[in-house]
């Protein structure tokens, strides 16, 4: 089965000069729930908007759906649904008639199913409540909302989101999230890009991982974890003690707060239960111990050597 997206060093320089895409190679596998990771300014939202036929590329090529973007856009864009740097609006108009208005602006909707297609995308979303209302007058959680359920009014075979949950409330973002994975289990390919790497951690099956307009690891994200190892916590009200024993034994400290410490996990020849004796005897009091799972924060950090901040 051809994958769903696959972009061969696809490069996009902006007029300016800004490199804002380099050489990326990408591979998002049909059905999958493909997190498109890295923080602001890493090039996901170029990326996108290349893979949408919206700009063209510098460089390289992209196929979706299996054909080639930008020339096949108008074949391709009708299997997807897209939400993009935000819904384009008429703010005069409420939820419901944006949705009507927008359905009818394509050419492939049936006229014939809109009313109820609207009702039923205004209800995935949880905005039927809000539908008569102006969308002017919509927080940017439900204008968000609205701007998906819009990308929902027909059977797609791609969903592409662009920092879906942006803006939501943590209410908000876990109906998105819910969301999401029941599209995903009709079969639906979604393709959702976030800055926020447990957002990715929960729902999707692959992530890649960018940085600087650069593709830094992809793949299964059970595997990405995997790959990284996972670090040492110890809850105790006797942080600075337990540091001290911690760092004697040569343990890199990570964070720490006034309940609890993270650290590097313990160099492989030290055993943790020795390590756990050596705070007891040394008279910390302590309430938890032990090696967490790798995060894909983890991993991000690990594969960059740097902390997931925004790029300059
Ligand atoms: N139209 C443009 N002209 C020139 N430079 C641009 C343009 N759009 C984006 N850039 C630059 O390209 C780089 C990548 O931006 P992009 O918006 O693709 O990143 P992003 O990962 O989507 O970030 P964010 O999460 O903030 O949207 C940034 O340095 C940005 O300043």
């Amino acid at each position: 089965m051809a994958p769903a997206i696959e972009t061969r060093e696809l490069t996009k320089r902006y007029r300016g000069g800004q490199l804002a895409v380099d050489r990326l190679s990408l591979t998002v596998p049909e059905g999958a729930v493909f997190g498109f990771l890295g923080p602001n300014g890493s090039g996901k939202t170029t990326t996108i908007r290349m893979l949408m036929g919206l700009i063209t590329p510098t460089a390289g090529t992209a196929q979706v759906l299996g054909r080639p973007m930008p020339r096949a856009t108008r074949t391709v864009l009708p299997h997807v649904g897209a939400l993009i740097e935000g819904p384009a609006l008429y703010g005069f108009l409420n939820g419901r008639d944006n949705l009507l208005r927008y359905d009818s602006a394509d050419p492939t909707a049936d006229p014939r199913t809109r009313k109820m297609r609207v009702a039923q995308a205004l209800d995935r979303v949880g905005l039927t409540a809000a539908a008569a209302k102006k969308s002017k007058a919509y927080s940017l959680g439900m204008k968000q909302r609205l701007g998906l359920a819009a990308a929902l009014l027909q059977p797609r075979r791609l969903l592409v989101l662009d920092e879906p949950t942006n803006g939501l409330d943590p209410q908000g973002m876990r109906e998105i999230r819910t969301l999401v994975r029941e599209l995903a289990s009709d079969g639906t390919t979604v393709f959702l890009s976030s800055h926020l790497l447990d957002e990715i951690e929960q729902v999707c099956t692959h992530a890649a991982v960018m940085a600087q307009g650069r593709l830094i690891t992809q793949g299964p994200v059970a595997d990405l974890a995997a790959t990284t190892r996972g670090r040492l916590t110890v809850t105790t009200p006797d942080t600075a003690d337990a540091a001290r024993v911690l760092k004697e034994h040569g343990v890199t400290l990570t964070e720490t707060t006034d309940t609890h410490l993270k650290a590097e996990p313990p160099p492989p020849e030290t055993d943790l239960a020795d390590l756990n004796k050596a705070l007891v005897t040394a008279g910390v009091r302590v309430r938890g111990f032990g090696v967490e799972r790798a995060s894909l924060e983890d991993a991000f950090v690990a594969l960059t050597g740097e902390g997931f901040d925004v790029a300059g």
